[in-house]
């Protein structure tokens, strides 16, 4: 079994102009890369074995990030099934100087968990016996769309 809360992983990229596209803001497909590692980290956390991306539900860019901000990343674990495992990842843009944060982008990924030969291979039970982890878990239900 695995606590929730042990897969939670938070990370900040600086947005720089390398990472820009011609608006200034912080080009898709970098955020997703981003949004990918944290999440992969989580559900590695969660699994204990290497992970790989089968499937990305539900990328919803709502906000830019421009240059200079930073892209602040979380991801959980909110439910697993045999051998794949479903985490939730926001991406929020952050100003370090006032540390205002506000939501940009969400999406649900899921990973399989796989062994040395590459294939898929089992996953802990997760757990979400506290108040903090059933609300995450609960609101990762409500926006993924499956339930
Ligand atoms: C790479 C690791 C680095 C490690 C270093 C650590 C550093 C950590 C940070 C770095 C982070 C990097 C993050 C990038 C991570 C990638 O870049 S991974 C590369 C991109 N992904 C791939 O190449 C995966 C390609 N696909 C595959 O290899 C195979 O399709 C899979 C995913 C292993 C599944 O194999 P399969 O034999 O088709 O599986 P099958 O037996 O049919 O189903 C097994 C389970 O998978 C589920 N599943 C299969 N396909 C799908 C799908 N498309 N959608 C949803 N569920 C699916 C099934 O529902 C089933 O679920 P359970 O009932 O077991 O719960």
């Amino acid at each position: 079994m695995t606590d929730l809360i042990e897969t939670l992983v938070e990370n900040r990229e600086m947005v720089q102009p390398n990472h820009a596209n011609m608006l200034d803001t912080a080009h898709g497909g970098t955020v997703m890369k981003w949004m990918d590692e944290v999440g992969a980290m989580s559900a590695m956390l969660f699994a204990g074995e290497t992970c790989v991306t089968a499937r990305v539900n539900r990328m919803n860019f709502e906000r830019p990030i421009h240059v200079g901000d930073t892209a602040y990343i979380t991801a959980y674990v909110y439910d697993a099934g045999t051998s794949s495992v479903k985490v939730r990842l926001v991406a929020e843009r952050e100003d370090l100087r006032t540390r205002e944060r506000e939501m940009t982008t969400e999406s649900y990924f899921v990973y399989v968990a796989i062994d040395d030969e590459k294939n898929p291979t089992t996953v802990p039970e997760l757990t979400a016996d506290s108040e903090q982890e059933a609300a995450l878990r609960e609101a990762a239900l409500e926006g993924d769309g499956d339930s």
